[in-house]
This record gives C-alpha cells, sequence and structure tokens, in this order.
C-alpha cells in the first residue's frame, strides 16, 4: 500500500510564545500541520510538499543584527505564505517595506478597522477586535502590497499581495482573543491554499501505519512501551503496521508508582496481543543516580540508560534497527529547539545519548496528548490507558529533590499511593490532568505522640491542563485534601507535614524538576 496524499502546512517557528498554537489551530482546521525550525533548509520544506507556509511570531525585531530570517527565495515558491506579527514584520522587511520601533506598543486586546473586507479578511466586520503583542510595526508595506487592516498604532495591521499567495496579519489569529482568528486561517487553508480539509484522526492512523510500514519493511522494531497514553498509542499503531514483527521492552527503573510494574505487565499480557518483555533494571539506575542532585543531570544520566537497556535487548532480538518511542510535541519543545530555550531534557528526546544505535519512531512527535487521546479512542483502546494520568519517563527521579535513594523512593510510592486512591474516591481522577506526591527533600519539626519529630515534608501537586504546555492548580475539596493530609502522616513512617502546591505552569512547571 503506498503512503496516501495528505495535505499539510508547515509553521516556520520564529521562536513566538503561540507558535505551537498556530499548528494546534490548522489541525482543527483538519490540515495536517508539522512545525518546523525557521532555519530550517528549503529542500527540506519542498520535500514536504505544503499547501502553505506559515511564519510565526518571535521575540526578536527584525531590523537588529542576528535576528532570524528565511531565505529570500521562499517568496518565489508559489506556495501561499502568512506571515503573523514577526512573520508580517519580517515578510516586509525582506520584500522592500519598511518596520521601526513603535512609539506605543499594543499588547492584548486591540480594535482593528478593517479596510479590505475581501480576501483574507473577508469574515470580518468594519471593526472587529483582535490580540496583539508587538512593540515594533510595519510603516510601509513591500510594493504591490495591498493594506488590508489598521488599528491606532498600526498603520498596517494586515497586508496582501493576492497575485504572488503572499499574506500577513500583525495580530494573532491563533490566539481565542480574536474571536474572528479561525476563520480567517480557514480561509488561508481553504482558498487560498486550496487544501480541501482531509486531516482526520482516521487519516491520521491510515497514514501514519502506512508510513512506518515503507520504513521499516520487513525488519523487527522495538518499543519502549511505559504503559502511558503515548507509548501504548504508539505501540498500538505500529503493531497494526508490522504486527508480530513489534517487541514491546517495559522497564522498570526503580522509579515507578507503587504496583506499577505488576499492573502494567498484567495489563499489557492479558489484554492485549502484543510480544512484552519485562525488563528489572532497578539497580543499575539507581547506583547511576547514587550521589546526584542536578536535576538536569538525574535526566540525561534516565535517559542513556533507557537507551542502554534498549540496545541489550534489541542485541537478544536479533538484528533490530528501529526504537519506538511515544514522544509527543511538548516534549520536542520543552527539550529546547533552534528556537525555543531548554525548559528541562525530556528522558526521550534532549537526554538520548549522542551515539545511539537504534533509529527513532515516533509517529506521535508532532501531536499533542489530546490529539494522541483522540487517536487512541480512535483505535479503541480501552479507557483506562486513554485517561490514563501522565507519568514522566524519568518517574519519581523528577519527584525527589537531591538525591534519590532507595527510602525516599518507597516513602513517595506510599505517598503518592494516597493521593492517586483518594482522588479516585473522589471521583476526581478524570476531572483532573495530573494529580500526584512528590518529595521536596524537606525536613520540619513536628510533634506526634507528645514526641518531637524532624521528618520529611510532602508535597501535593495537582493541575488541570489541556496539552501539559501550561496548567492551574486544581482546587480540590477541603475535604479530600483533609484525607488526603491526614492519611499520609498516619500511614507513612518518616512523615510529619503535608503540603499543598498551589502554583500554575507558568510560572512553575508541572514537576517540581
Ligand atoms: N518505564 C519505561 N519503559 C519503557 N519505555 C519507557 C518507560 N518510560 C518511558 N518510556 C518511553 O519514553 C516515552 C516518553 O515517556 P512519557 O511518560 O512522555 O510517555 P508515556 O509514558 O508513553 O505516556 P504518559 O505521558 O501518558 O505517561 C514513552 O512513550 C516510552 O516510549
Ligand atoms: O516523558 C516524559 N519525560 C520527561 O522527561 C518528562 N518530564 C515531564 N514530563 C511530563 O510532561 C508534562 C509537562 O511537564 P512539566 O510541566 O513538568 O514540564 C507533565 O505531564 C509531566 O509529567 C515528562 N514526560
Ligand atoms: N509577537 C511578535 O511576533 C512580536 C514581534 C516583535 N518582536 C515585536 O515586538 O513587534
Ligand atoms: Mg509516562
Amino acid at each position: 500500500m503506498s503512503i496516501p496524499e495528505r495535505e499539510m502546512v508547515v509553521v516556520l517557528d520564529f521562536g513566538g510564545q503561540y507558535s505551537q498554537l498556530i499548528a494546534r489551530r490548522v489541525r482543527e482546521g483538519r490540515v495536517f500541520c508539522e512545525m518546523l525550525p525557521f532555519n530550517t533548509p528549503l529542500a527540506e520544506i519542498q520535500a514536504k510538499k505544503p499547501r502553505g507556509i506559515i511564519f510565526s511570531g518571535g521575540p526578536s525585531s527584525v531590523y537588529q543584527q542576528g535576528a532570524p530570517v528565511v531565505d529570500k527565495e521562499i517568496y518565489n515558491l508559489n506556495i501561499p505564505i502568512l506571515g503573523i506579527c514577526y512573520g508580517m514584520q519580517l515578510m516586509s522587511l525582506q520584500l522592500g517595506g519598511t518596520v521601526s520601533r513603535a512609539t506605543r506598543h499594543e499588547y492584548g486586546k486591540t480594535d482593528l478597522e478593517v479596510m479590505s473586507r475581501e480576501g483574507l479578511l473577508c469574515c470580518m466586520g468594519e471593526r472587529e477586535q483582535c490580540w496583539m503583542s508587538h512593540g515594533d510595526l510595519v510603516e510601509a508595506p513591500p510594493p504591490g502590497f495591498n493594506i488590508l487592516a489598521r488599528t491606532e498604532q498600526a498603520p498596517v495591521a494586515a497586508m496582501a499581495d493576492a497575485e504572488r499567495g503572499l499574506y500577513a496579519v500583525q495580530f494573532h489569529p491563533e490566539v481565542v482573543h480574536t474571536p474572528k482568528g479561525q476563520d480567517i486561517l480557514h480561509y488561508f487553508l481553504y482558498d487560498i491554499c486550496g487544501c480541501t480539509g482531509n486531516w482526520t484522526m482516521g487519516s491520521f492512523i491510515e497514514h501514519t501505519v502506512a508510513e512506518i510500514r515503507e520504513q521499516v519493511g520487513d525488519k523487527h522494531v522495538l518499543c519502549a512501551l511505559s504503559g502511558g497514553v503515548d507509548s501504548s498509542v504508539s505501540a498500538v499503531l505500529v503493531h497494526r503496521a508490522i504486527g508480530d514483527k513489534l517487541t514491546c521492552v517495559f522497564v522498570n527503573h526503580g522509579l515507578l508508582r507503587k504496583g506499577e510494574a505488576e499492573a502494567v505487565q498484567k495489563f499489557f499480557r492479558d489484554g492485549f496481543n502484543i510480544n512484552l518483555v519485562y525488563v528489572d533494571a532497578s539497580e543499575r539506575f539507581l547506583n547511576k543516580l547514587q550521589g546526584v542532585t542536578d536535576p538536569e543531570r538525574k535526566r540525561k544520566i534516565i535517559g542513556e540508560e533507557f537507551i542502554r537497556v534498549f540496545e541489550e535487548e534489541a542485541a537478544k532480538v536479533g538484528e533490530i534497527d528501529f526504537l519506538v518511542q511515544g514522544t509527543l510535541y511538548p516534549d520536542v519543545v520543552e527539550s529546547g529547539t533552534a528556537t525555543a530555550a531548554v525548559i528541562k531534557s525530556h528522558h526521550n528526546v534532549g537526554g538520548l545519548p549522542e551515539d545511539m544505535k537504534l533509529s527513532l519512531i515516533e509517529p506521535l512527535r508532532w501531536l499533542f496528548k489530546d490529539e494522541v487521546r483522540q487517536v487512541g479512542e480512535k483505535l479503541g483502546m480501552p479507557p483506562e490507558i486513554v485517561w490514563r494520568q501522565p507519568f514522566p519517563g524519568p518517574g519519581l527521579a523528577v519527584r525527589i529533590l537531591g538525591e534519590v535513594t532507595p527510602e525516599k523512593i518507597a516513602l513517595l510510592q506510599e505517598a503518592d499511593a494516597i493521593v492517586t486512591g483518594e482522588i479516585a474516591r473522589a471521583g476526581l481522577d478524570r476531572e483532573i490532568w495530573q494529580y500526584f506526591a512528590m518529595l521536596p527533600n524537606l525536613r520540619s519539626v513536628g510533634v506526634m505522640g507528645d514526641e518531637r519529630t524532624y521528618a520529611h515534608t510532602v508535597a501535593i501537586r495537582a493541575v488541570h491542563s489541556h496539552d501539559g504546555m501550561t496548567a492551574d492548580w486544581a482546587r480540590i475539596p477541603y475535604d479530600v485534601l483533609e484525607r488526603i493530609s491526614s492519611r499520609i502522616v498516619n500511614e507513612v513512617e518518616g512523615v510529619n507535614r503535608v503540603v499543598y502546591d498551589i502554583t500554575s505552569k507558568p510560572p512553575a512547571t508541572i514537576e517540581w524538576e
């Protein structure tokens, strides 16, 4: 079977805060979308046969030295382009318009005066709300461009050279605060780029299965299976493509939750017709982590050790060239890209060793968790997997600040089982995105049974999120918190205090390390 034709659009990322939102919005418009760094070679972009290209926003000023630019040939490829914010400023500058620093900046909700209500802005009335975040502006558009809209501060808030298929907006159509934003993107995708909207979860599955089959041929493949949503969905996709030639490896690194090693094996052995190898590697992981306190070092050690285990298992199975991982888009951005800062090295991306021998297959690399859950449902996977709360690959190592020891792991496993159990008992497990206990490596004074104690503090973390990129702390009812707290101090030896983390992301992250 050949790979079915797929309409796709490329987002070139200039480091904007909302770049990933653009990609999501395009996919919500039923057109597949990948985000690439701004400096991706043109040949690589062309090879993807995009129907359109979108330039994202970004923190730089186009007229500054070293600001990110694209190869000007991109304007001659006959592929429609939509520039957003920085993307519009860049397009202006490169094609002969003028860009300068504004005297007054526009941040947030802004009134837009629409001057041309046909073409790109045909969905808009004369006055519309839009959302702005800029300090620079286009003073004069390049030759050949018409001004489509303006605001009090920005004489060019949207512009087009329809003949060449070049469009740009200073505001952000991808954020919900631009109410007509999705209509504008829709017009770009359908009317300008000629897409028909053939991207659905069903077509994603079909396309991905065909792609894996072509890539792998009749070779054998190993899949890193954690029992989490992402790797389980990846495993099922690959299994559809190549059946028995897939072997899944589940690693117990000694940093799993209470009862998890047994539960995952039982679930996959009983419920799925998949070859599963279980590796108890806890000793070697914990040895490597001895004395290590820096969060990034912990992540890198775990990332490398995972790969070493997979390589050893691959050698046992025979000739194996490929490793499947359930990597998602947020793992990729947070690990740092050409434009995005390193927030934390996810073990499966930034934590990978340089000399790895297996080639990666990552069918979900462009998706967000909620999209992966839709794929899982479409594949008919059971709700216990699809709606399972995420658990980071480095496991409890990133939930224990400071050195990881067997005692601390055992203590945290007990406390975490209480949090999980009580959240489920209160019927909140599906509502809350992630909920767990963590150990801040902090001891304080308490009094228990009239005796002084000097024991551990356990922190509870519970957050609501759509995709893991941003999060808000969950307003767990006080009586549930009370039960969790009292059970932890009463049942877990070595704990005399429980606190609740009430920080959103940003500024914090979901995990503490
Ligand atoms: N214990 C493990 N054994 C084998 N592979 C693992 C293990 N933990 C993580 N991985 C690999 O690393 C990838 C990334 O981990 P991550 O936790 O993001 O995904 P997940 O566990 O599949 O899903 P979830 O985010 O729902 O926990 C996994 O998809 C899997 O391929
Ligand atoms: O596979 C993973 N490998 C990792 O190294 C890792 N670190 C964090 N997470 C999970 O990602 C989401 C966002 O986490 P943070 O807000 O802590 O960055 C949350 O759901 C985290 O649990 C990881 N997943
Ligand atoms: N959001 C953006 O793309 C901002 C672009 C540019 N840095 C400005 O301030 O105008
Ligand atoms: Mg996981």
